[in-house]
């Protein structure tokens, strides 16, 4: 049944297109193609894929800056129908670039004053002053962005599109010249954070699957201008792999902080006692703290190992296995409520008859516990 929708505006008829919609959407670079996606109205997605693949030039036919044709909705209103195009500063999104955009000839304040002025869902007062310190921002407030370095302007024109608040916000490499220690200690957890507090759709563009890992649960993948639907993590990075684009495959822990003594951590990881060792930062008796584990870091045993110099050992339930590209093997674990990765080859996997739904045991070393 051909569903009417009107030209612009709120589309009425369409059942379930609260959150992003896209259909049959085709520009001169997927003419092949057309693209379709249907994302919720919140919720964090990364989209990464090869360089020249099209996620910028996805992301600005999203934002009415690209001429394209096909169907988008979001938030049941009318964005794009055949080749007619409701105006970029129509919709309810932002859209961030890795050359930060900033207006020219005006101070950091005045930049971020802007965007919460023509915010439809300002943020507090108190919300700005938290995200300005987390940002490191304060120190620049007033002076002319001209002057910024590139790491500082991306950061402020992140800030920018947080204090506009718009319902669906597009970022296209928006930290790729802030120091990766900041990125990952500081921003992307404060990101986390307000996200979680101040729901919004999200489509984080990033090389970096690692930010993306941080961020998301869910990535879509581009390549030759193929736009996948949100895939697991995993399933991601191993296109990333076989695509020689991607790292390897890191996951995030988070635990409590117990103690810190000769730079050895103590955290509490549901109820079971792991360490890290040569973590940088402070860190405070009760915290929840955030790690990086690689996957290549970890162990499986099918017994409980016996003493060992290896600090770390965690009963795991195997929840899945998907063969990598390269003849290893990536094992989803679930630990305590959480979800981590271990790559192994296929021969330890068949020597173990590892299956699905069976109890583990993990194993890795204080030292690979990376401190975020
Ligand atoms: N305005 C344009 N006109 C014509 N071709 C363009 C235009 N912008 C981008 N392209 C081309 O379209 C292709 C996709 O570019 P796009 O910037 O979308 O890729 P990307 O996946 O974002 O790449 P990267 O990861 O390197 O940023 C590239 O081959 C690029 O050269």
């Amino acid at each position: 049944m051909e569903i009417t929708l009107p030209l612009f505006g709120t589309a009425s008829t369409t059942s379930d297109s609260t959150g992003l919609s896209v259909t049959g959407l085709v520009t001169s670079l997927n003419a092949a193609t057309p693209w379709q996606l249907e994302l919720p109205a919140s919720g964090v997605f990364g989209l990464t894929g090869p360089s020249g693949s099209g996620k910028s030039t996805l992301l600005a036919a999203l934002a009415g800056q690209r001429h394209c044709r096909g169907h988008i909705t979001f938030a049941n209103t009318v964005w794009q129908r055949g080749r007619r195009a409701l105006a970029t500063h129509k919709r309810t999104l932002s859209l961030g670039f890795q050359d930060s955009r900033l207006f020219a000839g005006q101070s950091v304040a005045d930049n971020l004053a802007l965007a919460r002025r023509y915010s439809r869902r300002p943020l507090p007062e108190e919300e700005c002053g938290r995200l300005l310190e987390a940002f490191g921002i304060e120190p620049l407030l007033y002076q002319p962005v001209e002057l910024l370095s590139g790491g500082e302007a991306q950061r402020v024109a992140v800030l920018r599109q947080l204090f506009n608040n718009a319902p669906l916000q597009l970022f296209d490499e928006p930290l790729s010249a802030v120091d990766r220690a900041q990125v990952l200690r500081r921003l992307l957890p404060t990101l986390r954070d307000f996200w979680a507090r101040y729901p919004a759709l999200v489509i984080w563009t990033s090389h970096d699957f690692d930010e993306i890992q941080l961020l998301a649960q869910r990535c879509l993948w581009m390549d030759s201008a193929n736009l996948s639907a949100p895939l697991p993590l995993p399933e991601v990075a191993q296109r990333l792999d076989s695509h020689g684009v991607g790292d390897s495959c890191r996951s995030r822990i988070e635990a409590r902080v117990e103690s810190l003594n000769d730079g050895l951590l103590t955290l509490d990881l549901g109820g079971i006692s792991i360490f890290a060792d040569r973590v940088a930062g402070h860190y405070r008796k009760g915290d929840t703290a955030a790690f990086l584990l690689e996957a290549g870091d970890i162990s499986l045993s099918v017994e409980k190992p016996g003493l060992s110099s290896i600090l770390n050992c965690l009963q795991v339930t195997l929840v899945a296995k998907q063969n990598l590209t390269d003849g290893r093997i990536r094992l989803r674990l679930a630990a305590a409520d959480q979800v981590f990765y271990a790559d192994i080859s296929r021969l330890s996997c068949e020597r173990l008859e590892l299956r699905e739904g069976t109890t583990y045991f993990a194993q890795f070393k204080a030292g690979s516990l990376a401190g975020l």
